[in-house]
Parts: C-alpha cells; sequence; structure tokens
C-alpha cells in the first residue's frame, strides 16, 4: 500500500508511527520500546557522525571504546543521583543456566565505567587535558509511552567525557560543544533550536550545570531536549578521586564535561519538517538527494532515456551530490515519484522523450511541490541552488512555525491558557525551585506537567519592577516554560 493512512494534523501520533516504517527507516520488534533501525535512518546518523565527528577531532577528542557492561558496587559509586534513575537500570543475571555471581547493569551512560580508569590515568598536569568520545549504544529500561527515535530503551548516541585542569576550560568547552549541537539541528537537520541552561531542579543532578539546545513540537505543542552538555565541575573528581599534581607540585581535584547526542534528533527531523506524503529530508542529511527516474512512452526510445537519466546522475554523483537512478521495470514513474516522496528525496529528476528532445530534464522539489525545467547542460549548477534553496527553506519554514508557538505571558492565567494552547512559554520567573515545583504540582495531568526546558542565553529585556508569574516575586530571568517529551 502506498500513500498515509494518516494525516500529521489530524492524528500526529499514527502519522509519526506510519512515516517512520513507510519510508523504510524503522522496522518495529518484538521487545517494546526497541526498533530496528534501517539504512535510510542508519545513513542519517552517519552523516550526522561524519560532521559531528570531525568536528570533535579538531577539538583534539580522541576515540575510546569502554565495555558495555558495569558491576553494581561501581554503578552504586554515584549513588546520589544514580537512584533517581534506579528503576531504568537493565542488568544481566544469568548466563546460560546458571546465575551469574553478582548482577551486572548494562550501561545507561558511561561515567562510573569510565571514571575509575581516569582516576588511574591521570597523575599530572601533563596528562591533562584528557579528551574521551565514544560513539556507542546505551540502555535505559523507559516506561513512559515508546516512540522511534525519540523514546526508545536502546539508543545510538556519542557521549564526551573531558577532564581538564581549571574550570575556565571546563567552561570553555561546554559552550563549544553546545555550538555544535546547534549546527547540527540548524545546519544539517534544519531544526530550530534555543541554547539555553537547564535549573537547578532539571539539570544532572551528578554535575555543575546542565546547558541545552531545546526545540519544540508544534504539533504536540511540547517541548524536547535536543542535546546536552554539563560541566560536572569537581564532582566527580570528588567521588573516583580524579586528582593531578599541578607545576607547583600540589595536588588538586580535575574539572570535567561530559555531552551528549543521540539517534533522538532523527525523529525531531521527522516531525518537524514531515507532511501527509510522507518525510520532507533536509539534503545535507538526504541519503538521496536527487532520485533520476526516466519517463518512457508507448513509442518512444527508452534506451536513450535511460542513457539520459544514467549520464545525469554519473554528472551529479562527480560533482559530489547524492544522486541515484530509479530504472525499475516493475513500478511506473507515478508510482516511483510517490515512494521516493514517502521518502523525502529532496529533488526528483524526470527525464522523458520531449525532455530528450529538448535536451532538459524537469525536477520537482519536494518540500514545495515546484517543478522547473532546466537546460541539461546547467544540471549541476542548478540542482545546488535547488538543494540550497530547500535547505533554507526547511529551517526558516520550521523557524516561523515555531516563532508563532513562542507566547511571551506575565500572569499565571495566561499561563494556563498558552499551555492548554499548545504553546511554548516564555515567562518572567523568580528563578526559585520552589515554585517550579509548585507550577509542576498545578499542571500535572493527562498531558504530564508544565515544567522549565531552558533559561535560553538570548535573554529579552527584564524591565526592574516585572513579577514571577507563578509566585509573584520579583522576576530574575526569562525562561522557557512547557510541556515536553
Ligand atoms: O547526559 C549526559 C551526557 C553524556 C554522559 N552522561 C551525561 C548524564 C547522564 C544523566 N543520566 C541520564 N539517565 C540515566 C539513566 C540511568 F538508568 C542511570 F543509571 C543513570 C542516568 C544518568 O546519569
Ligand atoms: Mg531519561
Amino acid at each position: 500500500k502506498l500513500g498515509m493512512g494518516y494525516k500529521k494534523d489530524d492524528n500526529f501520533g499514527e502519522w509519526y508511527s506510519e512515516v517512520v516504517v513507510n519510508s523504510e527507516m524503522i522496522e518495529y520488534y518484538d521487545i517494546s520500546g526497541c526498533y530496528i533501525l534501517r539504512p535510510w535512518a542508519m545513513e542519517i546518523w552517519e552523516l550526522l557522525k561524519e560532521f559531528f565527528d570531525a568536528e570533535i577531532k579538531k577539538l583534539k577528542l580522541k576515540p575510546y571504546y569502554f565495555p558495555l557492561f558495569v558491576t553494581e558496587s561501581v554503578l552504586q559509586k554515584e549513588k546520589d543521583h544514580i537512584e533517581g534513575f534506579a528503576p531504568e537500570v537493565a542488568w544481566v543475571t544469568k548466563s546460560g543456566k546458571s546465575d551469574l555471581e553478582a548482577p551486572i547493569a548494562i550501561r545507561p551512560t558511561s561515567e562510573t565505567v569510565m571514571y575509575p580508569y581516569f582516576s588511574k590515568w591521570i597523575r599530572s598536569h601533563r596528562d591533562l587535558p584528557l579528551k574521551c568520545n565514544q560513539w556507542c549504544n546505551v540502555v535505559r529500561w523507559e516506561f513512559s509511552n515508546p516512540t522511534p527515535f525519540i523514546r526508545s530503551r536502546e539508543f545510538l548516541w556519542q557521549e564526551g567525557h573531558t577532564v581538564f585542569a581549571t574550570k575556565e576550560e571546563a567552561d570553555e568547552e561546554v559552550l563549544q560543544i553546545l555550538e555544535l549541537y546547534r549546527r547540527i539541528y540548524e545546519e544539517f537537520l534544519a531544526v530550530p533550536v534555543s541554547k539555553g541552561r537547564k535549573s537547578e531542579m532539571e539539570k544532572f543532578a551528578g554535575g555543575l550545570y546542565t546547558t541545552s539546545v531545546e526545540a519544540f513540537i508544534p504539533n504536540t505543542g511540547r517541548g524536547i531536549q535536543g542535546a546536552t552538555s554539563h560541566c560536572l565541575g569537581q564532582n566527580f573528581a570528588k567521588m573516583f578521586d580524579i586528582t593531578f599534581e599541578n607545576e607547583k607540585g600540589e595536588r588538586s581535584m580535575v574539572w570535567q564535561n561530559s555531552w551528549a547526542y543521540t539517534t533522538r534528533s532523527i525523529g525531531v527531523m521527522i516531525m518537524t519538517h514531515g507532511d501527509d506524503k510522507g518525510l520532507v529530508l533536509p539534503p545535507k542529511v538526504a541519503p538521496i538527494q536527487v532520485i533520476v527516474i526516466p519517463v518512457p512512452f508507448k513509442d518512444a526510445d527508452t534506451t536513450a532515456i535511460k542513457g539520459a537519466c544514467e549520464s545525469a546522475v554519473y554528472t551529479l554523483n562527480q560533482a559530489g551530490i547524492r544522486a541515484d537512478l530509479d530504472a525499475r521495470e516493475n513500478y511506473s514513474p507515478g508510482w516511483k515519484y510517490s515512494q521516493w516522496e514517502m521518502k523525502g528525496v529532496p529533488l526528483r529528476i524526470e527525464i522523458g522523450p520531449k525532455d530528450l528532445a529538448n535536451k532538459q530534464v524537469r525536477i520537482v522539489r519536494r518540500d514545495n511541490g515546484t517543478k522547473v525545467d532546466i537546460p541539461s547542460t546547467d544540471l549541476v549548477e542548478q540542482v545546488r541552488v535547488l538543494l540550497d534553496g530547500i535547505q533554507v527553506n526547511l529551517l526558516e519554514t520550521a523557524k516561523a512555525k515555531r516563532d508563532a508557538c513562542i507566547k511571551i505571558i506575565s500572569t499565571w492565567d495566561e499561563f494556563i491558557a498558552a499551555l492548554n494552547d499548545k504553546k511554548l512559554i516564555l515567562a518572567p520567573w523568580c528563578d526559585e525551585e520552589e515554585v517550579e515545583k509548585d507550577v509542576k504540582a498545578r499542571t500535572k495531568g493527562e498531558l504530564g506537567a508544565a515544567k522549565t526546558l531552558c533559561t535560553p542565553f538570548d535573554q529579552p529585556d527584564l524591565p526592574s519592577g516585572t513579577v514571577c508569574f507563578a509566585s509573584g516575586k520579583p522576576a530574575q530571568k526569562w525562561s522557557f516554560w512547557g510541556r515536553s517529551y
């Protein structure tokens, strides 16, 4: 069956579940919360990885691979913040028929796996900075509604774990990495994000402060964390005794960061750009940027047409454009158009007898459906212009849609109205955790409670005398609030 059974604006959840399958990104699996990532998804993950890995190598990150398994005793070392996560930890308790001596956890994150060895490897300031990154999977046995890419019990990510002699170096790197995450979302996935700082309540409990890039899904009116970059301070240095001898021979504790983005980023892109024909892929992450389709005619010269298609594909590939030919004999052109639209391929090139005779090709844009005939001699140039145009259009369109969802409020009633209206709320806040807890308590319900998403670095002017929307106390800052994933 081709075509979508659900419309994005009518049944968003069903639309999403269908589009990830129809586009051949996901195959559902017989364990809840686990999904098969098919090539159309993995090729996108690999394009993002290619960019990010090259950028962190410029920052001198070194590739590592640590074991998947953590002993109970080591995992418990971080008891203060682990306790909140305990229900999510998956354990191996047997091998074959026999019980293991002691249960072994599957990593939900790798601090406790890595840091005992950072402690062993770091002795002197000459061993610093230590910059470790690993690309791997992690397992968190979540119970809230599993959603492909967005919330799964196993997901792929990169986790960076860095160690510095000074806080200044750590603070600087936190923001360098956050900027790379912004680039992943805005320059590759064409998804607008806000850089900001998490509140004390929402931050990583084991760290000093957390920064993040926050996205927003207009269809559900929910914020979603796109990626996170933490400064851990010296908390883990204390916990794992990671110290170094400085130039003056004094022993001091190190300063650390940790940061990650995950396959969730693919889901955010799908939700942002997809439409009722299926995926709409930003060219920078499209595994195929241009699909070339021969349009044979009853008495036309099919060989010549196919030859023209092959040379178009070749020319585009030579120019570094990811083009492919769909010359399958068992499908009609119309069927192929629908299938490649479902997969979100940014440009389709049709070549039929008329095009051949006029030495031109017809190019169709996936994002806005416009068709244009261009001379074959201009092929590479025009395709580049169109691809860049699509990339820009997708980001600008998504930004406009997200901005239209932002509601600036100043009173509690306005806050509730905006929440019910699926808005991304920008509100003046007194920055007191009690108030944050109170808002959560007063808004909990079927759809989940409202929470702070981040305090954006880009702060609007806060006129003196402005009061907190929830407490009436003097407001300290503007923060984004809303329901979230
Ligand atoms: O977010 C990052 C970046 C990459 C490295 N880790 C940090 C903090 C992860 C916070 N976190 C997040 N989720 C967890 C789930 C668990 F089951 C568990 F045992 C621990 C955690 C947990 O520590
Ligand atoms: Mg979690």
